[in-house]
């Protein structure tokens, strides 16, 4: 079991006077954001350092891109449920680009589509990824509770929990980078996920951010979002956990 760093101090430490601290500067509140996100981010987690290093057994990877399929799955479906929460016309408009880039705008293309053919390029059927067999129970939970997260929290939070987006686009630029190192059997064509990911993920986290910036302007607000977004850090955690956990009973069975 692996356990994220604490990082209690971000979410209460303010400077005020006579007990009533005040809110933050909408760039204090970006900082401790970014902090906060900097800290607990699953790029820190055993499973993707491993991966990052090159250390997978092709079982394992196949086991974290099946189970991450659910989570990709799920992506549209939870910004479904922001979209729903957006007051403006504008804001829709902006967040439905969101559910194209996964959903595609054809069933020959996006994010879901692109996935299907990592899960190809490391061995795994598309049958195999869509009836869930390889689903954990623990990656399920995670995915359900980020998705229940998004529908029952307010505007604010729901976005708030996707700036784990700030971090992403360095994530896919390291698999990028270390794939093709580590896993050369992986045909370049299976990593194409990752290169569509880098500039939806700059866009879409600085969308957010700016929304979070605008909106968190209480107090109350920007403790909000900064638990949110700690709560999303531990749903990608957590899934890793799992993960992790049913790749050590493989390695188990073949010892
Ligand atoms: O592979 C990753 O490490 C990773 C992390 C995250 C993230 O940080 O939430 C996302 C993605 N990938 C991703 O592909 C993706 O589409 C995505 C959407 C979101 C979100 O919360 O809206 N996060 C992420």
């Amino acid at each position: 079991m692996t356990t994220t760093t604490p990082d209690s101090a971000l979410l209460t430490h303010r400077h005020g006077t006579d007990g009533d601290p005040g809110p933050w500067s909408a760039d204090e509140l970006e900082r401790r954001l970014r902090a906060l996100a900097a800290g607990r981010y699953h790029d820190r987690h055993p499973f993707n350092q491993r991966m990052h290093r090159g250390r997978l057994a092709p079982a394992e990877l196949r086991t974290w891109v099946a189970n991450r399929f659910y989570y990709q799955c799920n992506i549209p479906v939870k910004d479904a449920l922001i979209l729903s929460k957006l007051p403006l016309p504008a804001q829709r408009r902006s967040w439905l680009r969101r559910i194209q880039d996964h959903d595609g705008h054809t069933d020959g293309d996006g994010g879901i589509e692109r996935w299907l053919q990592l899960g190809e390029a490391v061995g795994l059927r598309r049958a195999e990824l869509l009836d869930q067999r390889h689903l954990l129970p623990g990656v399920r939970l995670a995915v359900d509770g980020y998705v229940n997260f998004c529908r029952n929290a307010g505007v604010l939070q729901a976005v708030a929990s996707s700036l784990t987006e700030l971090c992403a686009p360095s994530i896919m630029l390291t698999r990028l980078e270390t794939f093709p190192v580590h896993y050369p059997w992986i045909k370049s064509a299976g990593l194409s996920y990752f290169r569509g990911r880098v500039p939806q993920g700059r866009r879409d986290g600085s969308e957010a951010l700016g929304w979070v910036r605008d909106w968190a302007r209480t107090s109350e607000q920007q403790e909000q979002a900064l638990a949110a977004l700690s709560f999303k850090c531990d749903v990608l955690w957590s899934l890793l956990d799992s993960v992790q956990g049913a790749a050590g009973r493989q390695d188990h069975r073949s010892a």
